[in-house]
């Protein structure tokens, strides 16, 4: 768990936080949102202390940051950037294992390591481990940030605009991944964006900051349903609040089940039932379907769906 109590930083006469308080639980995903200058960066980067804070409190497990050696602090923090930091003259694998080095393991242990956190980020390891930064796509290096940033295993995950330098579809592919391995490794993960539509689909919980200061601090659905100001109403979008609503559930909050899953028909069209409740409205309405099959990721038949149901009770 990560606390933050009256935490302010100051820059000379400059305040860039100003007296937050921040609880982050274990295992949850908190999304530090807001416009550029809000004192994002500067409140994730006094939690590993690459900025000591000016005044306040800030605990990690209930141990006070200051009182702790900032190496050791920092081992137990894997943090990725925007642009992932990669020493370009070494290999993947060789910058992946970084902090397992720093920390003296066995060779075997380290390779075996790079090999289990590049399949875990898909990248081939026979295809990738020997690549040197600039050969890879951009995707593909910031996954390999995350990897280097996981790799001692630390609990606590801090990450700053990690996916902003991507084009849209690498960044959707490299979020739905975050989600794929942060449901499998559920780590304490600060995520700080600009970009709302990220927050809504990561977070755990988002804290909505301006002028340094958090504004609204609460779960994407109460962000969307009761914006704490017209701050946060603007943040969001008054426009497609209903169609954002949506997207944070999935087929499977309003499907009619089968009693027993079935082997479907050879070629069947449908949805899974993964998929958000946005996405297969706007399938169903482009292919002019009412209800439609729904699949579960072993490709059985599970149930299905209607369209008037989404649209009654999809928002
Ligand atoms: N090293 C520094 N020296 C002086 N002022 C700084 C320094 N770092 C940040 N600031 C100021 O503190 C404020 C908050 O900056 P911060 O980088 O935390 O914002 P941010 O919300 O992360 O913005 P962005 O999304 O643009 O990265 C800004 O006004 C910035 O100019």
């Amino acid at each position: 768990m990560i606390e933050l109590k009256n935490v302010t930083r100051r820059f000379g006469d400059a305040v860039a936080v100003d007296s937050i308080n921040l609880t982050v639980e274990t295992g949850e995903v908190c999304v530090l949102v807001g416009s550029s200058g809000c004192g994002k960066s500067t409140t994730l980067r006094m939690i590993n202390q690459l900025l000591p804070h000016s005044e306040g409190e800030i605990l990690v497990d209930g141990k006070d940051v200051t009182a702790m050696n900032p190496e050791q602090l920092r081992l137990n923090m894997g943090y990725v950037i925007q642009g992932t930091g990669l020493f370009p003259h070494w290999t993947v694998a060789r910058n992946i294992a970084m902090v397992p080095q720093l920390l003296k393991w066995p060779r075997e242990q380290i390779d075996e390591r790079v090999h289990e956190l590049l399949t875990l980020l898909d990248l081939d390891p026979a295809v990738h481990a020997n690549k040197y930064p600039q050969q890879l796509s951009g995707g593909q290096a910031q996954r390999v940030g995350v990897a280097r940033a996981l790799a001692a295993n630390p609990n606590i995950l801090l990450m700053d605009e990690p996916f902003g330098a991507l084009d849209a579809i690498t960044r959707e592919n490299l979020q739905l991944e975050m989600l794929r391995i942060q449901r499998q490794l559920k780590k304490t993960t600060v995520f700080v964006t600009h970009d709302i539509d990220e927050a809504l689909r990561l977070a755990s919980r988002i804290a909505v900051m301006d002028r340094g200061r958090i504004i609204q601090h609460d779960t994407p659905e109460n962000i969307l349903r009761r914006p704490a100001s017209e701050f946060v109403e603007n943040l969001v979008g008054k426009q497609d609040r209903g169609l954002k609503l949506m997207s944070l559930r999935s087929v499977r909050d309003l499907m009619q089940a089968y009693p027993q899953p079935r082997q479907p028909e050879p070629g069947a069209d449908g949805l899974n039932e993964d998929d958000s409740l946005r996405v297969a409205l706007s399938i169903m309405l482009w292919q002019n379907w009412n209800h439609v099959p729904v699949f579960n990721a072993e490709g059985q038949e599970t149930g299905t769906i209607t369209r008037e149901r989404i649209i009654q009770e999809g928002a």
